[in-house]
């Protein structure tokens, strides 16, 4: 076992003052066991943990750290941009220049704003929506995630799922009723919801690659068929790629899918590492919110210069090298195949589902396609792989209910790596 007696110590002074120790529910490692890791430093595909141990990163950051950590080029752009001054509140250049790359790289943003985390991006998108159609329900699919406003904390996936509520308290009823759920994948489901409930859906909200019930891509025609729907019934389409943004094309998933909603939230990328959001899509949606139009939504940091000029550093890198998507997306099928032959192998009920760079092996012999079959997993066959492949010095998302991201910085031998760490925490499952 790994001598982690510094972070342990850490942890026991965080929870007297940190609730359960942590600033967001998964890092607590309650879902595998054991207590969470205090990291102190990372460089390109590796975290260091306060005692000293190297992991290889498997999450980097929940997906921004595509290029690896630490970066160069980002680290540069933050330091250049520090000694003008951290933060003005007022209107900068940068911002312009971020709005321009994003709105010319989205198929669906016109027009878009920054704001400071993918909760703020999503709450505010469905504001917008509601206030440009009048009316007050949103649709989202169980097991997605999108972030931690009121709305979304219904059946919700990511730490939500993994810690046991899905649907939080402190959520007022009537918030509650304005959330309608459906299935993810189910297109006659969701025709039926918006059928009964004609006229009153401003928005359908959905991850169009679920990366927060584990990585579930959508079925053939199932995107296609809720933007003929929300065509149909003047509802807002609203893809939520706080994840898939930047990471499964420079479009996000709407580029890799071909099919192009009415508003977009992204995250992660866009901020280079530092906390940032936005929300954008179509002018005449967008010309609603304030100061334009009477949707009022504001941010005293918003568009802040650090997060921008580190932001625009990765983006520029990522349009200056688009064969890093290839890179990534190669080492991503070379791992996932090894997994399956593993798995197959150890004769161990398991299911893995790639799209890009993201990935998640289920320990489950179904196939899965939405929230019900993902919750048919074995936590507990989980919680043992990930400590075993913790104590070989890999680093996983510390729940089932997660997705996986490569990093440009992972290469053959680091794959190779990874393997065999598998290999040993399959045989110690049984
Ligand atoms: C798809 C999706 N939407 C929204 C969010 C919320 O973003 P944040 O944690 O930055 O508030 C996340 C991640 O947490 C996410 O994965
Ligand atoms: N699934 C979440 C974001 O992607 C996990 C990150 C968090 O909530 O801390």
């Amino acid at each position: 076992m790994h001598d982690i007696s510094r972070s342990t110590s850490i942890f026991e002074r965080a929870k007297q003052v940190i609730p359960g120790g942590v600033n967001s529910p998964v890092r607590a490692f309650r879902a595998v066991g054991g207590n969470p890791l205090f990291m102190q430093r990372a460089k390109g595909p590796f975290l260091y943990d306060e005692d000293g141990h190297e992991y290889v990163d498997m999450i980097n950051s929940w997906g921004p750290m595509i290029l690896g950590h630490a970066h160069p080029v980002v680290e540069e752009a933050v330091k250049a941009a520090l000694a003008f001054s951290p933060s003005f509140g007022a209107p900068t250049a940068r911002e312009v220049e971020m709005a321009e790359l994003i709105c010319s790289l989205v198929p669906s943003v016109e027009k878009v704003r920054m704001v400071n985390s993918g909760t703020e991006a999503t709450m505010s998108a469905v504001r917008v929506a509601r206030g440009f159609t009048g009316r007050d329900k949103i649709v989202k699919m169980e097991g997605c995630y999108h972030g931690h406003g009121d709305s979304f904390l219904i059946a919700a996936g990511s730490g939500a799922l993994t810690f046991g509520t899905p649907d939080s308290p402190g959520v007022t009823k009537g918030t509650a009723r304005d959330t309608l759920l459906a299935p993810f994948n189910d297109l006659e489901a969701i025709e039926d919801i918006v059928e009964e409930n004609k006229g009153q859906v401003a928005a359908i909200i959905l991850e169009p690659v679920v990366g927060n019930m584990g990585c579930v891509a959508p079925q053939a025609g199932y995107l296609q068929g809720l933007r003929s729907l929300c065509d149909r019934h003047n509802i807002v389409l609203i893809f939520d790629e706080v994840m898939t943004g930047f990471r499964l094309a420079p479009g996000g998933a709407q580029e890799l899918y071909g099919v192009t909603p009415d508003m977009t939230t992204l995250g992660k990328i866009i901020g280079g590492g530092l906390p940032v959001g936005a929300y954008g899509g179509r002018k005449e949606i967008m010309d609603f919110v304030s100061p334009a139009g009477p949707v009022y939504q504001a941010g005293t940091l918003s568009g802040n210069p650090l997060a921008m000029a580190a932001g625009m550093a990765m983006l520029k890198y990522l349009q200056a090298h688009p064969e890093v998507y290839q890179h990534i997306d190669r080492m991503t099928t070379t791992l996932v195949q090894g997994l399956a032959q593993q798995v197959k192998e150890a004769g161990v009920k398991a299911t893995i589902n790639q799209v890009g760079s993201m990935f998640t092996l289920f320990f489950t012999d179904k196939h899965v396609i939405d929230f019900e079959t993902a919750k048919t997993v074995d936590t507990q066959k989980f919680a043992a792989y990930f400590q075993a492949m913790l104590q070989q010095g890999i680093y996983l998302a510390p729940s089932q209910y997660e997705a996986m991201f490569i990093s440009a910085a992972i290469d053959e031998k680091l794959i190779s790596r990874i393997l065999d760490a598998s290999r040993h925490a399959l045989a110690t499952l049984g």
